[in-house]
């Protein structure tokens, strides 16, 4: 897990750094990593460094002077201004001043470009001359590592603005939440993350890793049977929607379940035909899903409300979000996508993924319970404010359907005892990697098919232990 660090945080952290040791050199060490790290992308060639006005310049400038000993640089003072001893620095190391006509002429010659306008104190969006030189090397395909994050983007947050596109970022201490957001993730291409002896402080919001999914997901040993690796009732479908019905039996099997009974209004000979294991009817469960492709069928508000009644753990998908009961919902997990996220809190799609960390935050809060806003950036909230972001994946998964498979993966996870907030982070989480480790168009019910390989290479990998 990593912890995500704002601007202001990291600031402080910075400070604290300094109020111990006022000679300590972080600024030096930042510049021996992005150095390492343009060698280790870009080992032969040019490298043109763009430095600002401020201490990201400096990291840049300082780079350059050491790239400087083994390789040809070039820099360009972006904003008149620059770091003054990191100037002197890479004019005493031999680096070439160019302007801006003479950066854009060198990016035919540079096997790299160092990105080192903005960092930390990075406003949105970029001056003209900046904008001339991100599309030039746009147009020449040269590789951009960014210092800290790609000048332009806001630090804190996942939104999109005129900014480099970088390959490779590196960052400091820990990840930004422009590093793990989409779509400005998206701009940041692979982020290496670098200790510079800066204390990173525990905060509200965290992003999960593979080796996470790897340790936390439940396994059966000598001792488990069916109802101890938990059963699941799921309650999903409709005559309109009969496939729903099947994505979230399946999604639930494929992660694991002990056993699925199925009690929704789709076709049970339909379900039986794909998965012969589902036992149809009421019975003992540890978990309930309700509410995937209920559409308008009758008798919402009853089943949900008979759902509480159960007191069991429950995720709460689609249409049954509209009748979610007064009260604290410990223990349930709701998936919204950004539209439900909307309707639940009374605002627009629009707002909410303007600001989601705020609206997930939010919905967890007033109800009392995890929910898990769905999307490119997956955000599980609990209502203590905590947020965790899940491992992220592919674009691939954005298709109807994918979000019922997800609900029977949460449900499975519930069953087996997680947490509300470790079913979300987990379900996403493995629905993204098995995307990611089968690229391409399969369909919600072929990718859920691959969870299992997914899940058996997770047990077996060191990553479990
Ligand atoms: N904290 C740490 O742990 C460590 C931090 N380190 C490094 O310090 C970096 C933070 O440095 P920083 O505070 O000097 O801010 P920085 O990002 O250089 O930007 C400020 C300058 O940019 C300008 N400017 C901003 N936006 C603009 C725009 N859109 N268009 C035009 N100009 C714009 C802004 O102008 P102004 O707002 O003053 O008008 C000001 O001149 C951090 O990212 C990391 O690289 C490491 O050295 C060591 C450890
Ligand atoms: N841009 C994206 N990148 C990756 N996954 C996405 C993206 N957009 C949506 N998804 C995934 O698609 C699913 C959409 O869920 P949902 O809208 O509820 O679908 P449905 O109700 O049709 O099953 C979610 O599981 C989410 O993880
Ligand atoms: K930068």
């Amino acid at each position: 897990m990593r912890t995500v660090v704002s601007s202001a945080e990291m600031r402080a952290a910075e400070q604290a750094v300094f109020a111990r040791d006022p000679e300590a050199d972080l600024m030096g060490k930042a510049a021996a990593a992005i150095a390492r790290i343009a060698d280790d992308v870009a080992p032969d060639g040019a490298v043109l460094v763009v430095a600002g006005a401020g201490n990201n310049g400096g990291d840049g400038l300082f780079a350059a002077a050491l790239l400087a000993e083994r390789r040809p640089v070039l820099f360009w003072r972006a904003f008149r201004d620059a770091h003054a001893a990191a100037v002197a620095a890479a004019r005493a190391a031999g680096c070439r001043e160019v302007d801006a006509v003479g950066a854009v002429a060198a990016l035919a010659d540079c096997s790299l470009v160092i990105d080192a306008v903005t960092g930390l104190g990075s406003r949105p969006g970029l001056p003209l001359a900046l904008q001339t030189l991100v599309d030039a090397c746009d147009a020449a395909t040269v590789p951009v590592l960014s210092v800290d994050l790609p000048s332009g983007l806001d630090a804190d947050s996942g939104a999109l603005h005129p900014s480099f596109s970088a390959e490779h970022t590196v960052t400091f201490g820990s990840v930004k939440p422009c590093h793990v957001q989409q779509p400005a993730a998206s701009r940041c291409g692979r982020v290496h993350i670098v200790d510079i002896g800066v204390t990173v402080p525990d905060t509200q919001l965290r992003v999960a890793e593979a080796a996470d999914v790897a340790r936390w997901w439940p396994r059966p040993d000598a001792s488990s049977d069916k109802y101890s690796r938990g059963v699941v009732l799921v309650d999903t479908g409709s005559e309109q929607y009969q496939g729903a019905a099947v994505l979230s039996c399946s999604g639930a099997l494929h992660a694991g379940a002990g056993m699925v009974r199925y009690t929704g209004r789709a076709a049970s000979g339909l379900i039986l035909s794909r998965f012969p294991s589902v036992v149809v009817g009421e019975g003992r469960a540890q978990a309930i899903v309700l509410g995937s492709g209920w559409g308008d069928s009758d008798g919402g508000e009853g089943r949900v409300a008979l759902a509480r009644m159960h007191s069991l753990p429950a995720v709460v998908d689609a249409d049954a979000l509209h009748w979610l009961p007064g009260g604290r919902l410990d223990g349930w997990l709701l998936t919204p996508h950004a539209g439900e996220l909307a309707r639940l809190l009374g605002c627009t799609r629009a707002h909410v993924e303007a600001h989601p960390l705020s609206c997930v935050r939010e919905a967890a809060r007033h109800t009392g319970a995890t929910v898990l806003l769905k999307g490119a950036t997956q955000y599980v909230a609990e209502p203590s404010g905590r947020v965790t972001i899940a491992v992220a994946g592919p674009p691939w998964t954005a298709q109807a359907g994918s979000g019922d498979v997800l609900a029977g993966i949460c449900g499975a996870l519930l069953a087996a005892g997680l947490p509300a907030w470790r079913a979300g982070v987990l379900g996403a989480s493995i629905q993204a990697m098995t995307a990611a480790a089968n690229p391409g168009p399969y369909t919600p019910d072929e990718l859920a098919a691959r969870l299992p390989a997914m899940i058996a290479q997770l047990s077996s990998s060191p990553l479990a232990r």
